[in-house]
């Protein structure tokens, strides 16, 4: 994935690199000509040909400051286009992702594993390898070839020197993984019970569970902080040896160079042009052992975006048999399915007459919305056939499919934007169309009240609006999209009874000629379906028509006599 980022960026990150090489070029130059400048001085060379030399000098430092001001544009365009880039893939991830992984993972971990991974995956990329091409690797470079040009043993010690270093940082990197991922699993843990926090305050409130939940977000918390000083310590030790390493090597150039002088073996300004580049290569291998143990352990972030990266796909949104029409029949025969370990399903089968309506009841647990999950496509069946128009799901395309269903599931599909935008995302429908349809729902009254009308924003999950009001804006949608399959997940569990009834009313003739397949609780709002199936345990327990089921299916008498149905 950092690969494809880096393609993506290939312009700007050539441009990084040159200007990175041609500064670091143009320093080292400056250093050899302040030398010449020092020695031409104290040998008593003519002040006009010094002169020459001061302007080289003055120049190459302007130049310079000029290549670093050009430079800060690649580098701010890059160091913001990662993270950013990492999180668009992220929801294009999210946009392809299967159901059932995106189920088990949770909002609240997938969202921290996004955030930690894209800042992992710009640290990698941006603060790692491309600053190590554009500034370290060529600072070292420059400095060892500049060294090497006065004094070949120094370069080499220098070198192997940081060979050592190296090898023994890989050494304490072990110990860091551990830690780092001990931090990070905690950090996700954090991250879970923060937002469930944050989106559940009334649960949590009347619940009395507030107190709970800070205490185990303290605990973690305080786990994370005493891991990252510790990561910190061991992080910054590496800096530490290295600052000892160049310390002795400065005492022993520094002795040679004296003994030199004296000997007259080397002037002045070699002796200074020497420490000069130990101290300008210093840097950059202290910063780069850092960096890299920065880089190891933001890999081991980056592997868990990585993970989510490669999460299972659902390849049937795209691939598979295009559905230019939808007539609306649904057959399940023999369909088996399981979450995980736990069979929900055995063996089911019935089936749906296009525009027909059809109820799915039962109790709780029973598969109902189960049964749902899997005519939408959400859910793979683990067996038999489930077909749709006389061909399986499995076949189909499933976004061509998605063109001609309407489905509302159980939490209203509402989300933050307006009134508008809920009923018709962007398409440009108008008012008078969508205040016929509002009127429908029973909503027209009160969107008319509002300030901003249909450009209301309805808040976080529609949370400015009420269960009810929700659930009849969510019908308006379906009843704008004017599809051929209408799924409904009980789409009108928080309503009143007189507005259920009069929103059914407005369904069953909405939605006349079309397939309706429909969730139900409280059964006499569903007596005018076609057909109604009563699921037991994954089973069916019958089928047929409201009279004929109360008759002969004791398992539907049951549900009706235990009052589920009986609200009026
Ligand atoms: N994501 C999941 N992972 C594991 N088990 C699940 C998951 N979703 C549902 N189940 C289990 O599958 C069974 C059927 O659930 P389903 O939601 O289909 O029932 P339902 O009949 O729609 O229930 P309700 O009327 O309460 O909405 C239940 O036992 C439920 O606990």
């Amino acid at each position: 994935m950092l690969k494809k980022c880096l393609v993506h960026l290939r312009g700007w990150a050539a441009l990084y690199i040159v200007l990175g090489c041609a500064i670091q070029l143009l320093s080292s130059l400056g250093i050899v000509v302040f030398q010449r400048i020092l020695d031409q001085a104290v040998a008593g060379t003519g002040f006009r040909e010094i002169l020459y030399g001061v302007v080289l000098y003055g120049l190459l430092l302007g130049l310079n400051v000029l290549l670093n001001y050009a430079d800060e544009y690649p580098s701010a365009y890059l160091s913001n286009s990662i993270t950013e880039r990492l999180k668009i893939m992220a929801l294009s991830k999210i946009s392809r992702m299967d159901y059932s992984a995106y189920q088990n993972m949770g909002t609240g971990q997938m969202i921290k594993v996004i955030e930690n991974g894209a800042a992992a995956g710009n640290s990698i990329l941006f603060s790692f390898i491309l600053k190590t091409l554009h500034e370290l690797l060529p600072t070292i470079l420059f400095s060892l070839l500049f060294i090497s040009y006065y004094d070949l043993r120094i370069m080499l010690v220098i070198a192997g020197g940081y060979v050592v270093i190296f090898l023994l940082t890989n050494v304490l990197l072990k110990v860091l993984y551990r830690i780092k991922e001990s931090v990070l699993m905690q950090q996700e843990a954090m991250s879970r019970y923060g937002v469930r926090g944050f989106m559940e305050l009334v649960v949590f409130r009347t619940n009395k569970k507030y107190a709970q939940e800070i205490g185990r977000l303290n605990k973690a918390a305080q786990q994370i902080i005493r891991q990252s000083a510790k990561l910190q310590m061991i992080h910054e030790s590496f800096f530490a040896l290295f600052e000892l390493f160049i310390t002795v090597i400065k005492v022993i150039v520094l002795l040679y160079g004296v003994k030199n002088v004296v000997s007259g073996q080397a002037s002045i300004g070699v002796m200074v042009a020497l420490f000069m580049f130990i101290e300008k290569i210093y840097t950059p291998i202290a910063i780069f052992n850092v960096l890299f143990v920065g880089y190891k352990l933001n890999r081991v972030t980056y592997q868990r975006f990585e993970a989510f990266l490669n999460a299972p796909e659902d390849r049937n949104l795209e691939q598979g048999k295009a559905l230019a029409q939808l007539q609306g029949s649904i057959e399940f025969k023999d369909v088996s399915f399981s979450y995980g370990e736990v069979q929900v399903l055995d063996r089911l089968s019935f089936s749906v007459a296009p525009g027909t309506s059809v109820a799915l009841v039962g109790l709780s647990g029973s598969g109902k919305s189960t049964v749902i999950k899997l005519i939408t496509g959400l859910l793979k069946k683990s067996g038999g056939q489930l077909l749709v128009d006389g061909t399986d799901i499995d076949e189909l395309s499933l976004d061509s499919y998605y063109d001609h269903i309407s489905y509302l599931s159980q939490d209203s599909p509402i989300f933050d934007t307006t009134i508008r935008g809920n009923m018709v995302f962007e398409q440009q429908v108008p008012d008078e169309e969508l205040y016929a349809v509002l009127d429908k729902v029973h909503l027209k009254e009160k969107v008319l009240e509002l300030p901003e009308k249909l450009e209301t924003r309805v808040g976080e999950r529609g949370l400015k609006l009420s269960g009810g009001e929700r659930q009849r804006l969510a019908f308006a949608r379906a009843i704008l999209q004017k599809r051929n399959l209408i799924i409904l997940d009980e789409p009108v569990s928080a309503l009143d009874n007189i507005t259920e009834r009069s929103l059914m009313e407005t369904v069953f003739a909405e939605f006349r000629h079309k397939t309706v397949i429909i969730i139900a609780h409280r059964l006499n709002f569903i007596s005018g379906v076609d057909q109604i199936l009563v699921m037991e345990q994954g089973r069916l327990a019958g089928e047929g028509d409201f009279d004929s089921l109360l008759r002969d299916c004791p398992s539907f008498s049951t549900l009706w006599n235990n009052g589920r149905g009986q609200t009026d």
